[in-house]
C-alpha cells in the first residue's frame, strides 16, 4: 500500500476506536479498550506532535521513560509512522534513567534501543544517553549541561515563563506507587526548583541509582503524556487525577500539571477501573 493511503487507513483505524476521551482539569483523559488500541492512539499521538513540531521548529525533541511505555511506542516502527515520520528530524533525552552500564539490562537506553530505536532511522548523534561511567551526581549534571547546550542551539527551545528547557513531548509512565519518572512519594527531590537534571542513589524501585528531570522541566514541556496500564495502578491513578482533596497532593502523578503544555493521559480500562467519571466533561 502506497505510504499515504497507509497513513489515511491509521487516521481511520484512530478514529473508529472506541476510545472514551474526557477531560478534567488534569487534562484529557484517554481510556483504551485494549492495549492494543491504546498503542494504535498513542503512536498516532505521538506522530502527530512530531509533524506539528517540526513543521513549527524543524525538529521534535522527545523525552523518553523506562518500564512498559516503550513496548506500547512500538507501533510507531510499523507501517505508516516507519515511513511518514521524519526521524531525522528527531532528538531523543530521557525524562529518566538508571545510572547503569548502557547494556545493562536495566538500561531504560538499552530498552528504548532495542525497542524503538534501532528499528526506525533515528541519526545516532540525535540520541542523547547518559554518560553511564561516572556517579548519579556527576551523571546528572552532565546531562543537564548537555540539555544546557542543546538550548543555546535551539535543538530544545525554551519556556518563556519558567527557566526551563520545553521539550516538544515528554512521555511518561506511572508506578502503582504513584511515581513518574524517578520521583517517588515523599522524597526530597520532589521539590527541586533549581535544577533541570538531578539524581537519587535511593530509589525504592531498583535499580538505586538514577538520574531524573525535575518537576519544573516536566512542567515546561509543550505536552506531557503519561501511559498508565493495569488494576495495580488504578488507586495511584484515582489519588492522580479524580477530585480527592487533600489525599492527592503529595502524589508525584499529581504534581505533572504543564503550566502552559498539554497533558493527555493513556490509560486502559483496568488502570482507569477507579476513576470517577462523573468529574469529566466530553
Ligand atoms: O525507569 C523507570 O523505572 C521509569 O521511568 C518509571 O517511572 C516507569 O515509567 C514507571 O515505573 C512505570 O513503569 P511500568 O509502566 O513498567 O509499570
Amino acid at each position: 500500500m502506497h505510504v499515504e493511503a497507509q497513513k489515511a487507513s491509521a487516521v481511520k483505524l484512530v478514529e473508529s476506536m472506541a476510545v472514551s476521551g474526557a477531560r478534567n482539569e488534569r487534562g484529557e483523559v484517554r481510556i483504551h479498550e485494549s492495549l492494543d488500541e491504546l498503542s494504535t492512539d498513542l503512536a498516532y499521538h505521538i506522530a502527530e506532535l512530531s509533524e506539528a513540531s517540526v513543521k513549527e521548529r524543524g525538529v521534535f525533541a522527545i523525552a523518553l521513560s523506562g518500564g512498559s511505555l516503550v513496548g506500547l511506542m512500538g507501533k510507531l516502527c510499523e507501517p505508516p509512522y516507519n515511513k511518514t515520520v521524519d526521524w531525522a528530524k528527531w532528538y531523543i533525552f530521557w525524562a529518566d534513567e538508571r545510572v547503569v552500564a548502557k547494556n545493562h539490562a536495566d538500561s531504560n537506553y538499552k530498552l528504548a534501543k532495542d525497542g524503538l530505536l534501532s528499528k526506525v532511522p533515528i541519526v545516532p548523534s540525535h540520541v542523547h544517553s547518559i554518560n553511564d561511567s561516572v556517579s548519579a551526581e556527576e551523571a546528572a549534571d552532565d546531562y543537564e549541561f548537555g540539555i544546557r547546550q542543546l538550548v543555546k542551539t535551539r535543538v530544545v527551545s525554551v519556556s518563556e515563563i519558567s527557566d526551563c528547557p520545553k521539550f516538544d513531548l515528554i512521555l511518561l509512565g506511572m508506578g502503582p506507587d504513584g511515581h513518574v519518572a524517578s520521583l517517588f512519594p515523599t522524597h526530597s527531590v520532589l521539590n527541586e526548583r533549581d535544577e533541570w537534571v538531578t539524581f537519587i542513589t535511593d530509589s525504592p524501585k531498583p535499580p538505586p541509582e538514577r538520574i531524573t528531570f525535575t518537576l519544573p522541566v516536566i512542567n515546561s514541556a509543550s505536552n506531557v503524556a503519561v501511559v498508565v496500564t493495569g488494576e495495580s495502578k488504578a488507586e495511584a491513578l484515582h489519588l492522580a487525577i479524580d477530585d480527592v482533596g487533600p489525599d492527592g497532593v503529595s502524589l508525584p502523578a499529581r504534581m505533572v500539571q504543564p503550566t502552559k503544555g498539554k497533558l493527555v493521559w493513556f490509560l486502559d480500562k483496568p488502570a482507569a477501573s477507579k476513576l470517577d467519571c462523573s468529574q469529566f466533561s466530553e
